[in-house]
């Protein structure tokens, strides 16, 4: 009898395991990484839907799946990577997903072990993952995870974020606020959307307004509950955008900063939007020009150039520089769940003194009188306060004027920091 042919891996479970092995195993971000897979074939919305739920989640809650596979597996690391994604992505569908009975995730990931050099490693699939299935219940009962665990290392566990992050919060932030923030990562941020710039803006605003699930609103932006889903993409003028990006901004008394306003970090000009709403003068650069062109194609009236914010001069004296720096991302787990996965303390060493050296820039371009808007996105003291300390400790003639923290028990589940500093 000759052996059977495997069965090709079903759509979405194709995707979502091209997309992790390109994020995980070669540093892409998930979303550039769902984005290149999804375009490479053409795909039923229903399949990169379960594809982008599957990914997302999985990078989400990596650590706690990959504590449950380490109970049936006698040394994980023994499995090759993509082996043990795609029993890692199998194991996070049948404790995760109701809308998959747990035997087609068993299905799929058997059929996809044929396919390698090592067929062997499909009995082994099919044993662990049917003990992952039995389990029930028990793979989400905290208790679970706290057997032979010290405090942190249940944590970590639960909480699937690596240990020297929980301990960061843990350590700068207290138990309670890091238990908010640990909580707030495993879920999906607010949707945040912005109409400044749309034709038919004052009919969308009084339609979004009206929905009862309407969390909050603040100029024309909006903020839908955690895991709002659009069918589409906006189109421009209309744009996602980060509602808790826009309370740091509005944190910061923006009508009141000296203008014109250099946005020396603007990227997609998600912070140049907001500005321009209030009608303010905005010049934007960023280092990125694949970053700028997009932002010109959704707010074409801006000026803009390409410039490194560490060492170059805007084309005209602002009166405050904006600078929404390149950061560790640590507020933002929740959008952008593989930074956990791929940051080290290291890389904070070396981000701050980046955001030092554009800070000290930045000070010199403004004019007498003019200040600093300083925003990250990420929960790092030493990025945060800490930075700014140091700023004005070696800038005398510098002080601080206002300080804004998202507070731990937001529901948008993203946290920022902005700080408005005046140079004197
Ligand atoms: C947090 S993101 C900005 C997001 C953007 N302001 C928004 O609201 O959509 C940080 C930006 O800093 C840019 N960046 C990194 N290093 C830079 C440098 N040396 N000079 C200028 N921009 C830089 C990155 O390309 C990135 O777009």
């Amino acid at each position: 009898m000759s052996p059977r042919t495997p069965k090709p891996l079903p759509p979405a479970r194709r995707i979502a395991l091209e997309a992790l092995s390109r994020c995980l195993l070669s540093g892409l971000d998930i979303q550039a990484a769902l984005d290149t897979a999804l375009t490479v074939r053409p795909t039923d919305p229903r399949d990169s839907g379960l594809a982008t739920e599957t990914a997302y989640g999985y990078l989400r809650h990596k650590g706690r799946v990959e504590h449950l596979l380490a109970r049936f597996l006698k040394d994980p690391s023994k499995l090759p990577p993509k082996m043990r994604l795609a029993m890692g992505v199998a194991a996070y569908e049948i404790v995760f997903l109701d809308k998959v009975p747990a035997y087609a995730s068993v299905d799929w990931a058997v059929e996809f072990a044929k396919t390698k050099p090592d067929a062997r490693l499909s009995g082994l699939f099919n044993a662990v993952l049917r003990r992952v299935a039995e389990l029930g219940e028990t793979a989400h009962d905290p208790d679970f995870y706290r057997k032979d665990a010290s405090g942190p290392e249940f944590l970590t566990r639960w909480y699937s974020c690596p240990q020297w992050l929980t301990d960061l919060w843990r350590r700068n932030y207290g138990e309670e606020d890091a238990r908010a923030y640990l909580e707030a990562q495993l879920n999906p941020p607010a949707l945040g959307i912005n109409l400044f710039g749309h034709p038919e803006a004052d009919e969308l605003f009084a339609e979004l307004a009206a929905l009862p699930e309407v969390l909050d609103i603040e100029g024309m932006s909006f903020a839908l509950p955690p895991g709002t889903a659009l069918e589409d993409e906006p189109d421009p003028p209309l744009a996602r955008q980060s509602f808790a990006a826009r309370q740091v901004i509005e944190g910061l008394n923006p009508s009141g900063w000296p203008g014109p306003v250099w946005d020396a970090c603007a990227g997609r000009g998600g912070k140049t939007r907001i500005l321009r709403e209030k009608n303010i003068e905005v010049l934007a650069s960023d280092i990125h020009r694949g970053r700028l062109a997009a932002l010109k194609r959704q707010l074409p009236e801006v000026e803009t150039f390409a410039a490194d914010a560490v060492a170059d001069t805007p084309p005209r004296q602002p009166g405050t520089v904006l600078l929404d720096l390149p950061c560790s991302g640590l507020g933002v787990l929740s959008r952008r769940p593989d930074t956990k996965w791929k940051r080290s303390p290291r890389d904070l060493d070396d981000l701050v003194r980046l955001q030092t050296a554009i800070l000290d820039n930045a000070a010199a371009q403004v004019r007498p009188g003019g200040a600093l808007a300083i925003v990250t996105c990420t929960l790092n003291p030493d990025e945060n306060q800490g930075l700014v300390r140091a700023f004005l400790a070696s800038h005398p003639g510098a002080s601080l004027h206002t300080e804004w923290t998202t507070p731990p028990d937001s529901p948008l589940n993203e946290f920022f920091y902005g700080a408005l500093v005046d140079l004197g």
